[in-house]
């Protein structure tokens, strides 16, 4: 793609059209791991995924996901900071145009080469994604670091995907998949309350971020890029890069397990 694509919303922009773009509690953040604070009463998380739970694959233009079958307690996330049961709705990821960055949480100002966020919403006290996507305490994220290394065997399974998707709006069937595949062996975590990293921009998210990052190969990497951010009618542009910057802390701590 050796089009010019239009650039990453600037900040200014997307703060006049999301006024919460400047709000207390927005993502993603650069963990400080000096000022992290443990926390004893946080508890280990508990992810329980049904495989069958998976629909299909997408490109919504800003990013490739998995969606899950989210009309009952199927896949569900409980334990960790959390307090109830929290409903699998699908998975993504954010990537940059080179290997150097690309995810959006840093740590100690380091950025890996991608992050996959797994999202789930409160089922115990709200009826949707929706209604509570617009809760202080409507959504859990998990999200894992991709670090370059060895390619990634369960990633292959949604890399080897990604050219029948490559235009936006493009989805395919996606089924017997358990995300549980692509997280680490550690479920040691950070956890802070946040919001979503894409407009709305809602600050809705209990971000739980991973502290072991697993394996992605620039092979794989690559594929990523080459999904298109234009539908079938338009110039084809790359989805070069979709990770939204550092955001500031505005005093809020960050606990760890
Ligand atoms: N990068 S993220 O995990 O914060 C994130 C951001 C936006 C949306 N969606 C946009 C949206 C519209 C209404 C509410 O939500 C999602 N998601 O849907 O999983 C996740
Ligand atoms: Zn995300």
């Amino acid at each position: 793609c050796g089009c010019l694509c239009r650039l990453y919303g600037s900040r200014v922009t997307l703060s006049l059209v999301f006024p919460v773009a400047n709000g207390d509690r927005q993502s993603p953040i650069d963990i400080k791991t000096e000022e992290t604070k443990y926390d004893p009463s946080l508890r280990p998380l508990n992810p329980n995924y049904d495989p069958a739970s998976a629909k299909i694959i997408l490109n919504n233009g800003h990013s490739t996901s998995v969606e899950f079958d989210d009309t009952v307690n199927k896949s569900v996330l409980t334990g960790g900071p959390l307090s109830g049961t929290y409903r699998l709705r699908q998975i993504h990821f954010h990537w940059g145009s080179n290997d150097e960055a690309g995810s959006e949480h840093a740590v100690d100002g380091m950025k890996y080469a991608a992050e996959l966020h797994v999202v789930h919403w409160n089922s115990e006290k709200y009826s949707s994604f929706v209604e509570a996507a617009r809760q202080s305490d409507g959504l859990a994220v998990m999200a894992v670091f991709l670090k370059i290394g060895e390619c990634n065997p369960q990633l292959k399974k949604i890399t080897d995907r990604l050219d029948t998707i490559r235009i936006k709006g493009k989805r395919a069937l996606f089924t017997n998949f358990d995300p549980s595949c692509l997280l680490p062996k550690s479920l040691d975590y950070w956890t802070y309350f946040g919001s979503l990293t894409v407009p709305p921009l809602l600050e809705s998210v209990i971000w739980i971020v991973l502290r072991e990052p697993i394996s992605v190969c620039s092979e794989q990497l690559a594929k990523f890029r080459s999904l298109l951010s234009t539908a079938e009618d338009e110039v084809a542009c790359c989805l070069l890069r979709n990770y939204r910057p550092p955001q500031p802390l505005k005093g809020r701590e960050v606990r760890r397990n």
